[in-house]
């Protein structure tokens, strides 16, 4: 029998005995180790025996082989097994592959029977009901895993958009159902009160370096626990500056690269260099690398460490979510980024001749998506509308042949939401709660934000909403070009949005134009998003195109009903209306228009309008379908499990 300790496996406190009553659970009902424990098993003792001891060397081997010739012998074997786990109480099994490397751990029950025993006996009242409701429709995890998360944000430590929201809860969830689960960012300080999110990730006393830019860099690391994830932070003075991650009032910063390319060669490291909880990561891990800025972990790995034998049991599964950003950079910064020479091929990036900027101009170029799209193991895009996009001339900014060769480990996974943050019935940015049940706050809300926002307090009035950052791919530009049109309806409309100099001095020029109708708040704001989408009936998304958008799917929540352009995410999970669905009661969660011009779009938000003003139990209908919509992260996280089982079943890229 081979014992560990729990603290080799865990970094939480286990000490005290727990009655085999507690203990004993279905091998189908198999939870996550890591979320087990947390959940039900705080004060545990915990013995580790091989999976080789309990028959079959894993899941809940040993307790029922009828293939043996000796019944009887195996039948006392078992027996006299059960009366030693009895008076051991609750083990720990080692999950092995052929290979004989260790891949899981499951709890191995003291006594034959496999009824279900409420495990939460032990768990405070208040919190069971809960638990067993969130129990009950989870798919159970079926091999956990060592991941890390490579990102450039993640909320609530730094957050721009979508991906700071992403990489903020996915890695919870996923560490919720038992799996291990890292994620490595920038230490960003810009000098503002945001700082403070960092304030509890503490200096790990482990520097690195790093041979990138012709030099030696040195970064550190921190670190806090917190939801079962570590928290990784990468230190380096490019990250502390003013702005945001990306950029200042002056544009994006021109040392991106180098700050990201740091980040990838750190990324890499954490692993095997970071006792987190007493112990590393090590090789056998899963890296999700998401967007451009994390996309030099792949090349890494295939590049620097495998050739050496480092990280062959490692694979990489890139996450895009947002193919119109790709880290282009001249080719002459190929030597920058600490890659072997002969491995220019996999960046290599030529501009069609339209787009070159001058007739010396070659348009040879380096771009790191590419690079990872090229050498990552799979590729995940953030809903099945936009996996099929990138891969046609339309959506595939230059890389849908690339794309479209790799189709095979190409899926797409739309996005859950943080249900606890963007919840209308406890949400504290909010001043009046309301549920699927109960709707009144809701029209509270509404009033309070027009109120907040100096507009005429008017409840029967058609209130429209848009958030998100003002760019070409938010279809700004089509909401500036229909605005006059749209404000000769009695109607309001309230925008909240930064980006573009251009929409943010039209957002305000229109607040004096339609003083009475409309505002526009320029500028990153989190609590006023949330009453926005609370107090608004319809929430305005024209997208070019939208690999997920999550602004729909909190829009849902809160039974704010969307208009939005049918494209990717959003044609996914919008579902658009049709009165004459469901016996004549409707169907739908709110409209999706196509082709994006300006005369469908301002057409849709007129039958919402419509809608809203004569059909009022039509439009509960489609508020409640829409607050009754599964958006959780645990249906996304199921997919992801998939996509990491199929990782480490395939060999990994190799030159
Ligand atoms: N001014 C402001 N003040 C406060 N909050 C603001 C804000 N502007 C935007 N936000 C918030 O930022 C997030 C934006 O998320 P989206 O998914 O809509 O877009 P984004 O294009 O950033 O994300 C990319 O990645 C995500 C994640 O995969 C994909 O859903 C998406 O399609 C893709 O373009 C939302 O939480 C929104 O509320």
């Amino acid at each position: 029998m081979e014992s560990l300790t729990l603290s080799r496996v865990l970094s939480c406190k286990i000490s005290t005995n727990i009655s085999r009553k507690v203990c004993s659970f279905m091998p189908s009902k198999q939870l996550g180790f890591g979320h087990f424990l947390r959940r039900s098993f705080k004060n545990v003792k915990l013995t580790v025996v091989r999976s080789e001891e309990s028959g079959n060397g894993g899941g809940f081997g040993g307790l029922a082989d009828g293939s043996s010739s000796n019944a009887v012998e195996e039948e006392e074997e078992e027996e006299k097994k059960e009366d030693e786990r009895e008076k051991r109480g609750l083990m720990l099994g080692i999950d092995r592959e052929d290979s004989g490397s260790v891949i899981g751990l499951h709890l191995i029950p003291p006594s034959g029977d496999y009824e279900v025993i409420d495990s939460h006996e032990c768990v405070t009242t208040d919190t069971k009901e809960k638990d067993e409701e969130i129990e009950e429709e989870k798919p159970q995890t079926r091999i956990t895993y060592d991941i890390v998360f490579v990102t450039a944000e993640a909320a609530p430590y730094s957050k721009t958009g979508g991906l700071g929201d992403v990489c903020g809860s996915l890695p919870i969830t996923l560490a919720g159902r038992g799996h291990r689960v890292m994620v490595v960012s920038p230490r960003y300080l810009h000098g503002n009160p945001a700082d403070k999110n960092l304030a509890g990730a503490l200096d790990m006393d482990q520097r690195i370096k790093i041979y990138c830019f012709g030099g030696e860099q040195e970064v550190a690391f921190f670190h806090e626990y917190w939801g079962g994830v570590d928290w990784v932070f990468v230190d380096h003075p490019s990250y502390h500056r003013p702005g945001n991650p990306y950029g200042d009032c002056h544009g994006a910063f021109g040392d991106n690269q180098f700050r990201f390319t740091l980040l990838c060669h750190a990324a890499c490291e954490a692993p095997l260099v970071l006792p987190l909880g007493g112990y590393t990561y090590g090789e056998k891990c899963l890296f999700l690398v998401n967007d451009w800025h994390a996309g030099l972990v792949p090349v890494l790995l295939a590049s620097k460490y495998r050739p050496f034998g480092v990280y062959k049991d490692a694979r990489s599964i890139l996450l895009i979510h947002n193919l119109a950003h790709q880290g282009v950079e001249p080719a002459a910064t190929f030597k920058n980024l600490g890659l072997p020479s002969e491995w220019y091929g996999a960046l290599e990036w030529v501009f069609p001749t339209w787009a070159r900027t001058h007739a010396l101009d070659t348009g040879e170029a380096v771009n790191i998506l590419k690079g990872a799209i090229v050498t990552a193991d799979r590729i995940v895009t953030v809903s099945k509308g936009y996996a099929w996009e990138i891969t046609t001339v339309e959506g595939g900014y230059g890389l849908h042949e690339l794309l479209s060769s790799r189709r095979s480990v190409l899926n797409g996974i739309a996005n859950g939401i943080d249900i606890t943050e963007w919840d209308p019935s406890s949400d504290e940015l909010i001043g009046f709660h309301y549920s699927a049940d109960d709707l009144s706050g809701k029209v509270q809300c509404k009033t309070a934000l027009q109120k907040e926002l100096g507009l005429p307090i008017r409840p029967e009035c058609p209130l429209i909403g848009f958030i998100g950052r003002l760019d070409y791919q938010k279809g700004i530009d089509l909401i500036r070009w229909a605005t006059p049109e749209l404000m000769e309806d009695d109607v309001q409309f309230i925008m909240l949005g930064s980006g573009d100099p251009l929409y943010e001095d039209w957002m305000r020029a229109a607040e004096t134009t339609y003083r009475d109708k409309f505002r526009g708040w320029v500028g990153f704001n989190i609590p006023i998003s949330h009453r926005i989408t609370a107090g608004c009936d319809i929430l305005l998304m024209p997208s070019r195109f939208e690999p997920c958008g999550l602004n729909q799917l909190y829009a849902m929540r809160y039974a704010t009903v969307p208009v939005v352009h049918a494209t990717g995410g959003l044609r996914d999970t919008v579902e658009n209306f049709n009165p004459y669905a469901g016996g004549g009661n409707g169907e739908g969660t709110g409209w999706t228009f196509s082709p994006l011009t300006k005369e469908n779009m301002l057409e849709a938000l007129r039958m919402a309008i419509l809608t809203y003003r004569e059909h009022k139990s039509t439009w509960e209908g489609l508020m409640r379908r829409g607050m009754q919509r599964d958006l959780t992260w645990e249906s996304a996280a199921v997919q992801y499990e998939q996509v990491l089982e199929w990782a480490s079943i395939d060999p990994p890229y190799i030159m």
